[in-house]
């Protein structure tokens, strides 16, 4: 059975994966994910947390519709408008970043784009070719793009890999004032525990190859208010979870 459809009223992102395969090089098939559950609520961001590998990418290919070939059930929230931001911007070259948002959602007024561009401090890069960019600008035009479509689902992979320091925490606090501000239900995947914390709500930690969640994590403190010591204790759990998982024969 493989069903992916908007969940007619149900307020969740439901992912039951009975197993998904791919092929190897040899023709034999390389189980990626094994039993896999996860509900995320309504309005709520869910970090993805699992060693190199263990087949996170798989898993959002799956949720965002882009492979079809698993058994199991997805269920998008409802409508199922997605909005994704990949590692690599993949912005249009020969356009601007303004033309970039226009082009990919049509429907947005130029008041909400001049808005979106405003609120990701773009406003001066708005006619300015992808090129022209850095990576982090380039990321937080991607990620204008995305929320321009305004989607029941936005899908943030490694948001904030390859960034330096400085810019990588300016972009997860900017992520997070806008999770917390638009209310969007959103999926991050992150290989970082510690920026997982700052930005979702509920973290599920994963298993080596083929993927399944060994552990979920709620975190009940409003985001950005959790203290120090609560962050250190949310991180000493995931991450002996994730050493036991490791130790686990899969
Ligand atoms: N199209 C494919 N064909 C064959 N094997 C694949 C394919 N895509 C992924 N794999 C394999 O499936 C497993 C999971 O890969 P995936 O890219 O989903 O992991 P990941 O957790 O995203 O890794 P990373 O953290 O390194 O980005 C890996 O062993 C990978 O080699």
């Amino acid at each position: 059975m493989n069903d992916m459809s908007p969940a007619g009223g149900a307020a969740a992102l439901d992912v039951a994966i009975a197993h998904k395969d791919h092929r190897s090089a040899d023709g034999r098939a390389l189980r990626a994910l094994d039993d896999l559950r996860l509900t995320l609520p309504i309005g709520q961001a869910g970090a993805l947390v699992g060693p190199s590998g263990c087949g996170k990418t798989t898993l959002l290919r799956l949720i965002a519709g882009l492979d079809h070939d698993y058994a199991g059930d997805i269920h998008l929230p409802a409508h199922g408008r997605l909005g994704m931001v990949f590692q690599e911007p993949r912005l249009l070259p020969w356009r601007s970043v303004a033309d970039n948002i226009r082009i990919a959602a049509p429907e947005a007024s130029e008041d909400e784009i001049a808005a979106l561009l405003d609120e990701l401090s773009l406003g001066e890069h708005a006619t300015h070719y992808p090129g022209e960019l850095s990576l982090g600008l380039a990321r937080r035009a991607a990620l204008a793009r995305a929320l321009a479509l305004k989607p029941d689902l936005l899908i943030l992979d490694e948001p904030l890999v390859s960034l330096d320091a400085a810019l990588a925490r300016a972009l997860r606090d900017k992520i997070a004032a806008l999770i917390e501000e638009k209310r969007i239900t959103t999926l991050i995947v992150t290989h970082d525990i510690a920026e997982a914390i700052a930005l979702a709500d509920r973290i599920f930690l994963l298993s080596p190859r083929p993927a399944r969640v060994v552990a979920t994590l709620d975190i009940a403190t409003p985001r950005g208010r959790l203290s120090k010591e609560a962050a250190e204790t949310l991180e000493a759990q995931a991450r002996e979870a994730l050493a036991a998982a490791r130790r686990q024969p899969s």
